[in-house]
């Protein structure tokens, strides 16, 4: 008996390898071996390449480009994470596979921050995202609407802008910011999650989200009991009548406005998206561009005189005048193009994908590597975009600091015309030169990393005041 279930055991057991057998090299292994995935350079047990990215992913990745091509296949943990460094493609990406690569990656902490994904920036492609786009690009970015706010102060109004709620919401979202690209471990490997609760990263990112959340209730109550300003784009005579964002979102979620609507959480996540995605990126604009204009004196000059002699005395700089400021929209997109403020374009696959010969499979995170793109990292030469027709509207792949397909950035219109008219007046209105006689070779260019590239340390320079 004793020998019979011996017999049974071995050729059980002998069954079960020979399935193991069958399975791996006439089922699994040939699926897998059919498909051809982009080169990937060797990676550690766990952790998958995150070591590779060091303190300026956007660098390192370059590096690593370099070596294994413009299409990368990395892990990030258990996470595949395809990497994408050349134009062409980018353009497969972002033009031709457009629809198949229009999701961000699904983060826990993104949704978190952004009410299970309500935002524009997160919610994945398909009819909430249209709606939150048509009432971004038209009811508040709409080119009537940019001439006509107040450009710096048009999210909340002045008072928010510099008082204690305003300032306490502009923290939490600083701190949102920078946990988002302090990810845990436990992002990337789903097993390790505990890890989130053991080190406090999911307390530190509840009580950030809370912060956020009261801010946001706060400012929106006090902008309910001082009635909403319906000024309709029109140009406001004042201050206190001058309608807000936020006006004109609590007045679609009252119904005031015609053919849109959103719910309190879309109107916060909304609003996170302006703050999270607008301001730091115009900022980081001005500071890499006056930064460079104090390096090279000569594209400072030239600038100073074209802006001078186009406003030929006048001290108030109108919207017509950037127009013809041929020069200044050169600096601007070479800043962009040498200093691009969202280095790195994260996607999320949404179906199975041939690129460029490669298999990609949903669910797969993309970085699409703006800094690597655009070509020539070594030199900033304004020049090079003077009467020339490259622009960064999403149809030249070779620049896109605003990304490109339909998930393009829409505040390029409001981001532009801030960073035209401040750059502009800060060159009308004061000579510039750097502190106790130190030179452009002497200024320390190091960059941090976080969700945008921005200078490590702040720029230090002396104004002073032209008088005409
Ligand atoms: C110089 C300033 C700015 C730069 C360089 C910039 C860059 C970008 C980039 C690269 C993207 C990703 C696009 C893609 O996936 O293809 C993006 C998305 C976005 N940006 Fe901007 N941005 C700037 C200013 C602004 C401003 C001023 C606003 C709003 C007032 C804004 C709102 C958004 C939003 C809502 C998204 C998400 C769009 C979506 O996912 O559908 N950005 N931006």
């Amino acid at each position: 008996m004793d020998e019979l279930m011996i017999q049974y055991a071995l050729l059980f057991s002998s069954l079960t390898l020979f399935f193991a057998w069958f399975l791996t090299k006439k089922v699994i292994v040939p699926n897998i071996a059919r498909k051809n995935f982009p080169p990937s350079p060797p990676k550690l047990p766990i952790i998958g390449n995150l070591h590779q990215l060091g303190s300026l992913p956007h660098r390192s990745l370059r590096l690593l480009a370099q070596k294994h091509g413009p299409l990368m296949l990395l892990h990030f943990g258990s996470t595949p994470v395809l990497v994408v460094s050349s134009a062409d493609a980018a353009r497969e990406c972002m033009k031709t596979h457009e629809l198949d690569f229009a999701d961000r990656p699904r983060v826990d902490i993104v949704k978190q921050i952004f009410y299970n994904m309500k935002s524009l920036i997160s919610f994945p492609y398909g009819e909430y995202w249209r709606q939150l786009k048509t009432i971004l690009v038209h009811q508040l970015l709409s080119y009537k609407r940019v001439q006509s706010f107040n450009v710096i102060r048009s999210a909340f109004g002045r008072k928010h802008s510099e008082n204690e709620l305003g300032k306490k919401f502009l923290m939490a979202i600083a701190e949102g910011q920078k946990m988002l690209i302090n990810l845990s471990i436990g992002e990337f490997v789903p097993w390790l999650s505990w890890t989130n609760r053991l080190s406090g990263f999911n307390y530190r990112i509840e009580k950030v989200v809370k912060q956020m959340d009261e801010s946001l209730n706060e400012l929106i109550q006090e902008h309910l009991d001082n009635g909403l300003k319906t000024s309709r784009g029109e140009e406001a005579k004042d201050e206190t009548n001058r309608e807000y964002f936020l006006d004109v979102l609590l007045n679609i979620y009252n119904d005031n406005i015609a053919g849109a609507s959103i719910d309190m959480d879309g109107i916060k996540a909304l609003i996170k998206d302006i703050f999270g995605a607008g301001t730091e990126t115009t900022m980081i604009v001005l500071e890499w561009a006056m930064t460079e204009l104090l390096r090279h004196p000569k594209v400072m000059k030239k600038l100073k005189i074209e802006v001078r002699e186009i406003l030929n005395g006048k001290l108030d700089i109108t919207f017509d005048d950037l127009e013809k400021m041929n020069y200044l929209k050169a600096v601007i997109k070479e800043t962009l193009r040498y200093h691009p403020p969202v280095g790195l374009i994260p996607r999320e696959v949404r179906q199975d994908v041939k690129i460029m010969g490669y298999d990609i499979g949903a669910g797969i995170v993309v970085i699409i590597n703006v800094w690597a793109i655009g070509d020539d990292p070594e030199r900033f030469e304004p020049d090079r975009f003077f009467n020339s027709s490259v622009d960064f509207k999403g149809l030249h792949y070779q620049f896109i600091p605003f990304g490109g397909g339909r998930k393009i950035c829409p505040g390029i219109g409001f981001a532009m015309e801030t960073v035209k008219l401040v750059l502009a007046n800060l060159v009308h209105k004061f000579d510039w030169e750097l502190p106790d006689g130190a030179k452009g070779e002497d200024i320390d260019m190091s960059e941090v990393r976080a969700l945008t590239v921005p200078r490590k340390n702040p720029l230090l320079a002396v104004a002073a005041p032209c008088y005409f």
